[in-house]
């Protein structure tokens, strides 16, 4: 099933003012049109976007965009989009307002939901206010009972809103309009108080105002994984997650031999695909001899906020009998925040044994594996 979205955007926003038609104009740091293409280009159910625009305005359309050139009413853009999606192998079509900027995710899956339903699916809020009729003043009351206002993404099968826009004369107020001018079936979904189409010039600051904790690009979410075994040897304790814990043997090492730290420093690496500690902390170099391994995991979490990313969680599990990691685990989970900077709520540090079978059970050694999320936004 492959879905297209068809942004109309050739209108001129006389209504809207400012030097500039309202699609263009720039709200929340990025154009009104911008916001609107992110939203569907971000959506994993939507496989093309087209924007139609006037042919005057090329210059502004974002590249890499799909563009066609739009007609003197919405229902010739609407209809000049559909026309050229058939080139492509379209099932549904959802028919959209550039200047409905602040769609979000939950009023598109809505749509497209009810359309595994219905020919027709769009999104409306029940009207709620009192409807008068009048002038200067008030000469009666309307029933407000089954009204609904009317948004967009206005969803179709494909074939069916195109023969019903090739069949309508024009002068539709929607899609959805000329939809039931041929007979289609259209669902109401559930539409947003937030879905506001910037109309008037006060429309620039509410949509501001809820744009504004919006990111544009969907988060790049990294995950990394780190497996690190160190053998026992002769000594009366063991570093773990930065933590001296008192044992009646130590972990052998080119380093301080911190197993755990070393499972977290290879998820984050793991995670920006730069190989592991092995890579640049060579244990051939003498200089890391001993080394206290909070330098490695430094490095990392360095790495991983040059690149832009932060780390959203860590996991480590420790797998040993002995020592008992459960009377350690908040001084680890503190002792890594305070190294990597990440809230401690964000770290765990947790322990199994591997019920006296293989190395760890008969107690040759400890193994660690951990898990790093690093986000983008
Ligand atoms: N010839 C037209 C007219 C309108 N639209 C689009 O239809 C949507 C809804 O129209 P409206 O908000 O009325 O936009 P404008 O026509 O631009 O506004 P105005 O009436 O104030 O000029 C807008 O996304 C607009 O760009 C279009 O693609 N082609
Ligand atoms: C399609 C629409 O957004 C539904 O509310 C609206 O009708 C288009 O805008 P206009 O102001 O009616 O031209």
């Amino acid at each position: 099933m492959r879905t297209a979205a068809l942004i109309v955007a050739a209108g001129r926003g006389t209504r809207a003012g400012g030097d500039l038609p309202k699609q263009w104009q720039i709200v929340a740091g990025h154009s009104v049109a911008e916001w609107t293409l992110a939203a569907f280009e971000n959506h994993s159910g939507i496989d093309r976007v087209l924007l139609v625009i006037h042919p005057d305005d090329a210059a502004h359309v974002p590249a890499g965009v799909d563009w066609v050139a739009g007609g003197a009413t919405r229902d010739a853009s609407v209809r000049a989009g559909l026309e050229a999606l058939t080139a492509h192998d379209i099932d549904r079509v959802l028919i959209h307002d550039v200047a409905r900027a602040c769609v979000d995710t939950a009023v598109i899956d809505a749509v497209l939901d009810a359309l595994d339903h219905s020919d027709g699916a769009a999104p409306g809020l029940a009207v709620t206010d009192a409807l008068w009729r009048g002038d200067a003043h008030v000469t009666g009351t309307e029933p407000r009972d089954g009204l609904f206002r009317a948004q967009t993404p206005q969803g179709f099968r494909f074939d069916a809103i195109l023969a019903a826009h090739r069949a309508h004369p024009g002068g539709a107020a929607d899609d959805v309009e000329v939809a039931r001018a041929a007979g289609l079936a259209v669902a109401i979904t559930q539409g947003s108080e937030d879905n506001i189409k910037i109309t008037q010039p006060r429309d620039f600051a509410r949509a501001a105002a809820i744009l504004k904790g919006r990111q544009m690009t969907a988060p790049d979410i990294r995950l990394g994984n780190g497996y690190d075994v160190h053998r026992f040897g002769p000594g009366d304790h063991v570093v773990l997650c930065g933590v001296h814990v008192p044992h009646d043997q130590a972990l052998e090492g080119h380093s301080d031999a911190d197993v755990g730290m070393h499972a977290i420093t290879d998820a984050i690496y793991g995670a920006l695909a730069m190989g592991d500690i092995g890579r640049h902390f060579p244990p051939s170099d003498p200089q890391w001899k001993g080394a206290e391994s909070h330098i490695f995991l430094r490095h990392a979490v360095a790495m991983a906020q040059e690149q832009g990313f932060a780390i959203s969680n860590i996991d480590c599990t420790l797998v040993c009998e002995r020592p008992k990691i459960g009377p350690h685990a908040v001084a680890m989970q503190a002792a890594l925040s305070d190294i990597t900077g990440i809230e401690a709520g964000r770290i765990s540090v947790k322990a199994t044994t591997s019920e006296r079978l293989g190395f760890t059970g008969r107690e040759e050694g400890i193994a660690a594996i951990a898990t790093a999320t690093l986000v983008k936004s």
